[in-house]
């Protein structure tokens, strides 16, 4: 990677205070820059996303290396300073092709910029020392390897095992290719592969799904034939699989209660075959308008987006529907790799608060299911008191029973749960990220 300019480090520094030290979410402050600064070539704005999401990545890594190699603790720094180190360190320790003495030069300069001149021999310094000492960086407990909160570490030992929480911690590290779903009924596999391919993308098969494709090394994804003629829209293959799993026949009437920005939606759409009809809904107006904007590109027209709050019941979808998706807000623990905040933000009293949400919108929407439909909820995490327990909590208390999901995922996931009718995927275990999938049938003779 070639050396970037001054100005494009300062940018990096920008996004960083606000998601480091302000709490903005890492991925909107990153689309924000990266739209504004569309005229950056295309290597600098690779430096810049680089840069941004490995160091809150490897963030407790980062800040373990600074206060070996500081004498002031990373906590009582200077926001200003903090930054400016703790991303120079991402440089030194994870982008080799970045000469130390270039990194360190860079940090004193930004320092100065921003009116630190009295510190840029403390950030000389510092980052001197990180270069030295790099091989007594090699952290053995997993906190600080694996730039993981303890607490998060210890839940998932306890649930899944130290073995499948070491893998779970390298994948979510590890570098994954954007998973996009195609549109089949808008191009061939082939027509989208060799677009996409002569816009210098790489393009591997989904080793998931058989609709789906794994790229990489674009620039602006929304800048890309593929993306504009509606023949690709992003869609991590696990939730894909909830498309698969909700064994969504032609003809069905569809609800969506928290659908935006309409990923699983479209999914559902597409395999409907132009058939039936897919309601979408989502708390906000601006939430819908992504709906819309995805529905408007894809082409479908057996779909359509509305606001409503999923709390409240609407007496007018009563048994209705032949298939209701719940796929809820949650604490998104599966997701860590994509967007890497959310292992700070994260916390017990959080999932707590989320799972009482979800059950409260799982209360009003099994009202929607006709008997005999079915309910999928789903979620992107990987908590039990998310996942498995309201799992059990919904068979406990609504007329639903589980549906056997072998024949619709047996082909690619292990066969363990899938017989009652859910599966937690784990990252590590497979290649895409960690998600909840749960399918039920309400029982015909049965009332609410
Ligand atoms: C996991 S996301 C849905 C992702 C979507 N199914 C997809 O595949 O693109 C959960 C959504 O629930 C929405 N949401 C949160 N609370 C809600 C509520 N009370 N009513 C309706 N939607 C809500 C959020 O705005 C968010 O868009």
């Amino acid at each position: 990677m070639a050396k970037a300019p001054t100005q494009t480090r300062e940018l990096i520094l920008d996004i960083l205070l606000e998601i480091l030290e302000k709490g903005q979410h890492s991925h909107v402050v990153l689309r924000q820059a990266l739209e504004k600064y569309q005229y950056l070539p295309k290597s600098d704005r690779a430096f810049i996303t680089r840069t941004v999401e490995g160091t809150i990545e490897r963030l407790i890594t980062i800040d373990g290396v600074l206060d070996l190699c500081s004498n002031t603790k990373v906590k009582k720094m200077k926001p200003v300073i903090r930054t400016i180190l703790r991303m120079s360190v991402y440089q030194m320790l994870w982008m080799d092709r970045i000469p130390d003495r270039a990194v360190c030069s860079e940090a004193v300069n930004l320092a100065e910029k921003r009116h630190f001149a009295g510190l840029k021999g403390f950030v000389n310094g510092v980052l001197r020392s990180v270069s030295r000492r790099k091989e007594e960086f090699d952290f053995p407990d997993w906190e600080k390897k694996y730039s993981m909160p303890d607490w998060l570490i210890e839940n998932w030992k306890s649930q899944y095992g130290s073995k499948a929480t070491e893998q779970m911690l390298q994948a979510f590290l590890a570098e994954m290719p954007t998973t996009v779903r195609c549109n089949l009924d808008r191009a061939s596999l082939e027509e989208i592969r060799e677009s996409l391919e002569a816009q210098g993308v790489t393009v591997t098969e989904s080793p998931l799904l058989a609709h789906a494709l794994q790229i990489s090394g674009y620039d602006y994804l929304e800048s890309l034939d593929a993306f504009e003629n509606g023949w690709i829209q992003v869609q991590d293959a696990s939730s894909a699989l909830v498309g698969q799993a909700s064994g969504v026949r032609e003809g069905e009437l569809v609800l969506d209660v928290c659908g935006a920005p309409g990923g699983k939606s479209l999914d559902l759409a597409d395999r409907l075959k132009g058939s039936g009809q897919v309601v979408v809904r989502d708390l906000t107006e601006s939430k819908i308008t992504l709906v819309e904007d995805n529905i408007y590109r894809s082409g479908f027209t057996n779909i359509r987006a509305e606001v409503w709050d999923a709390r409240e019941f609407d007496p007018e979808w009563e048994n209705g529907a032949d298939l209701v998706l719940a796929d809820l807000p949650c604490s998104g623990l599966g997701i860590i790799g994509k967007k890497p905040d959310i292992k700070y933000q994260a916390s017990p009293e959080k999932i707590h608060d989320l799972a009482v949400l979800q059950r409260e919108i799982l209360e009003t929407v099994t009202r929607y299911v006709k008997p005999g439909g079915r309910l999928v909820y789903s979620t992107c995490t990987i908590s039990p008191e998310e996942n498995e327990k309201q799992r059990e909590w919904i068979l406990a208390n609504f007329p639903f029973e589980p549906v056997d999901l072998t024949d619709s995922l047996g082909s690619v996931l292990a066969k363990e749960s899938l017989k009652d009718g859910y599966v937690q995927l784990l990252p590590g275990k497979y290649p895409c990220d960690g998600f909840f999938i749960s399918v039920y049938r309400r029982k015909e003779d049965e009332t609410l």
